[in-house]
C-alpha cells in the first residue's frame, strides 16, 4: 500500500466519524472571501504560500512545538501571500484548531491543506474560515473531483487543484481549474523533482491559470528555476518550518517576477 492510499484509508474513517458528529449549523462560522487567485495573478513578486507543517510522512517530525498563530503572524509580516495549514492529524500532526487560530491572526488567504474526499470536509473548511481548499487529482476519480470542485466553488471557496503528471493535468484542465498546483513530490515514492513543474507548466496557459509549484523549494535558484517555467507562486513547508531566520528566508525566496 502506498502512503497516499494509507492516508486516504484513514480519511475515510475520519469522514465517517465527522458525519456522525459535525454540525455545521452550530459552528461559529469565520468569514472567508480572500482571493488567492486575484492576489497572486496581480503581484510583481513570486508569491509564497507559507505552510504550517509540524510533521510529514517523508520527514517525520519537522517542528512539533510550532505555535501556529505566531508562526502565521511572522509569515504575514515577512511577505507571505497566503498561508497553508496542514490539518491532517495522524500523518502531519495538524488540526482544524490550528487553522482557526491562524485565521484569527492574519488577513491573507488561508488554504486548508488536507486530503479532501467528501463534501463535509469542505463545509468544515469553510466554517473554519478557509478561503481555499485542496483537491488532489491522485486521490479521487475525475467524476468525484468534478463534484467536489463544483461543491467548493459554489460555496465561494477557491480550489487549489493538485497534479503531478500529464494525465492529472488533463483532468484539471477538463474540470476548469483556475489554480493548478504542480506537486514536485511524488506522493507514492516521496521523490522530489522540480523538472515536474517545468514539464507540466509548459502545457498551461499561465496568463489565465495561476500555477503554483509545490514542494522541495529550498533556495533562490530553485525559485528562479520554476519562475522561468511561468510559475507565479510557490508552496513552501519544510524550509519555512525549519528556518531560524524567517525574514532572510522570505528575502531569498520572494524573487521579482
Ligand atoms: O510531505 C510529505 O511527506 C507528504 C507525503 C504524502 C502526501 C503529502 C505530503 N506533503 C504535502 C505537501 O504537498 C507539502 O506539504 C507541501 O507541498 C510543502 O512541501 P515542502 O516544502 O517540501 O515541505
Amino acid at each position: 500500500m502506498t502512503i497516499l492510499e494509507e492516508i486516504l484509508e484513514e480519511k475515510a474513517k475520519e469522514v465517517a466519524k465527522l458525519k456522525k458528529s459535525y454540525d455545521s449549523i452550530k459552528t461559529n462560522k469565520l468569514p472567508y472571501n480572500r482571493s488567492l487567485y486575484q492576489t497572486f495573478m496581480t503581484s510583481d513578486y513570486m508569491n509564497i504560500i507559507a505552510e504550517i507543517k509540524r510533521a510529514s510522512p517523508s520527514k517525520g517530525m519537522i517542528n512539533p512545538d510550532v505555535i501556529p498563530s505566531s508562526q502565521a503572524l511572522d509569515y504575514q509580516k515577512y511577505g507571505a501571500g497566503a498561508i497553508s495549514v496542514l490539518t491532517d492529524e495522524p500523518f502531519f500532526k495538524g488540526s482544524m484548531e490550528d487553522l482557526i487560530a491562524v485565521k484569527k491572526q492574519v488577513a491573507i488567504p488561508i488554504l486548508n491543506k488536507d486530503f479532501i474526499i467528501d463534501e463535509i470536509q469542505i463545509d468544515r473548511a469553510r466554517d473554519a474560515g478557509a478561503d481555499v481548499v485542496l483537491l488532489i487529482a491522485a486521490a479521487l476519480s475525475p467524476e468525484r473531483l468534478q463534484i467536489l470542485f463544483d461543491y467548493a466553488t459554489n460555496k465561494g471557496l477557491e480550489v487549489l487543484f493538485e497534479v503531478h503528471n500529464q494525465a492529472e493535468l488533463a483532468i484539471a484542465q477538463t474540470i476548469g481549474a483556475s489554480i493548478i498546483g504542480i506537486n514536485n513530490r511524488d506522493l507514492k515514492t516521496f521523490q522530489v523533482d522540480l523538472a515536474i513543474t517545468e514539464q507540466l507548466a509548459a502545457q498551461i496557459d499561465t496568463s489565465h491559470t495561476l500555477v503554483i509549484s509545490e514542494s522541495g523549494m529550498r533556495t533562490r535558484e530553485d525559485v528562479e528555476r520554476v519562475k522561468r517555467a511561468g510559475v507565479k507562486g510557490i508552496l513552501v513547508g519544510e524550509t519555512m518550518m525549519r528556518s531560524p531566520t524567517l525574514d532572510k528566508t522570505f528575502e531569498q525566496l520572494r524573487v521579482k517576477l
